[in-house]
């Protein structure tokens, strides 16, 4: 069976990995500069340090990334109404013990603090999906990014082997629980996601008998930003939309995350601030195409801090590989027709190594 693991077989991405050490440098390289970072605004000015729950827009009011708990009888709908207005948002009371956001913060931050050379013992090769490296999308971008993130597809083993020698075993058991816990949360969301569009289980072959989603797939990005010299000039993460059904992010309590928001009502960058226990959902490109459109998958950057490092966990989480994702037919008519072919993930990894944030356009049908 083919696995995500083949998307960049036929369009490998090379991003080379001979790349100074950004927890020692003193002033940003030109490499990493990066100019009209605030340029790029609509009137929301954003607060991301000093003010870090409320975003402000330039006529005053404030618009804030919502804010949902599980535990709400209306969760579906605030859920629903959430995907259509932002395509993001937070979630708490979400059943994650904090004691595994910590265990899987501790994994990433042992990970990222190891030398450079152990590190690139485990590096991510061109064709390959998983280990250690720059983001898959800086050969998009004519400068670097300031962070390095880790991929895990599957067992984590081999790479932990090459980075932990001795004792890999009690970090591999941490991403397995991590993975677990996750999938049980995904598809719980996923279901609240679907029934706000009116899918019900009967409507959906994929999810399994039981509607569990047992063959879902996913990936395990962990980020470090480091401290930047320079913040104002630098880019963590480049804007981009997540390949998945929906991701779940988990951020450290250094802010830094940001969306874009739509023209209508402000527009912008706003950042989306970390709620302590709380878990960052984001709608992917995925369930943009399933949802025929109705949900927006989110464009997000991430910004970096002066003296404090940025962690995170992006739990990207996608259809069993061999399921081919169209708009659902509860959601195509005569008044709205289908906005896009169907397509496996795996397929759509590769256009989007190929063509980046246009993916989306080249899997759009013509609609007359
Ligand atoms: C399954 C995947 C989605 C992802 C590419 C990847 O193969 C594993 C890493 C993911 C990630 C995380 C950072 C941003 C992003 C655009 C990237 O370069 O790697 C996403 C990819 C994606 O969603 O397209
Ligand atoms: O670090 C973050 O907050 C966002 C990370 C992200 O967008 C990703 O891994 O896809
Ligand atoms: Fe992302």
């Amino acid at each position: 069976m083919p696995s995500i693991s083949e998307s960049y077989r036929n369009h490998p991405v090379h991003v080379h990995h001979k790349h100074p050490d950004l927890y020692s440098l003193q002033e940003l390289p030109e490499s990493y500069t990066w100019t009209n970072l605030n340029n790029d605004h609509t009137p929301t000015t954003t607060y991301p340090s000093s003010n870090n729950n409320c975003n402000i827009t330039s006529e005053g009011s404030s618009v804030n990334v919502p804010v949902i708990d599980l535990n709400d009888p209306n969760a579906s709908k605030l859920i629903g109404h959430a995907c259509k207005t932002w395509g993001v948002f937070q979630v708490v009371n979400h059943g994650v013990p904090l004691s595994l956001l910590d265990d899987i913060q501790w994994v990433g931050q042992t990970l990222f603090s190891l030398p450079s050379h152990q590190k690139l013992k485990a590096a991510r090769s061109p064709d390959g999906v998983t280990g250690y490296g720059l983001a898959r999308i800086s050969s998009f971008f004519p400068k670097l990014m300031w962070s390095e993130g880790f991929t895990i597809v599957g067992s984590p083993l081999d790479h932990f082997h090459q980075l932990w020698p001795q004792d890999y075993n009690k970090y591999c058991d941490i991403v397995v629980q991590y993975d677990e816990t996750m999938k049980k949360l995904a598809g719980k969301l996923m279901w609240l996601m679907l029934d706000s569009l009116g899918i019900t289980k009967e409507d959906l072959k994929w999810a399994g008998s039981k509607g569990h989603f047992n063959d879902a797939c996913a990936a395990l990005q962990l980020n470090s930003y480091p401290s930047c010299p320079d913040p104002d000039r630098a880019m963590g993460l480049a804007p981009h939309t997540d390949s998945t059904l929906f991701t779940i992010l988990y951020q450290n309590n250094i802010s830094g995350l940001q969306v874009k928001l739509d023209g209508s009502g402000g527009g912008g960058w706003v950042t989306v601030p970390p709620v302590p226990g709380g878990l960052v959902i984001n709608v992917g490109d995925l369930l943009h195409i399933l949802s025929n459109g109705l949900y927006s998958s989110v464009l997000h950057r991430v910004l970096v801090n002066r003296t404090r490092q940025r962690f995170s966990a992006a739990y990207l989480y996608g259809p069993p590989v061999n399921v081919e994702i169209c708009p659902h037919a509860k959601l195509v008519g005569p008044t709205r027709p289908a906005l896009y072919r169907p397509v496996t993930w795996t397929e759509y990894l590769g256009t989007k190594a190929k063509h980046f944030n246009k993916a989306l356009s080249y899997v759009q049908l013509c609609v007359t």
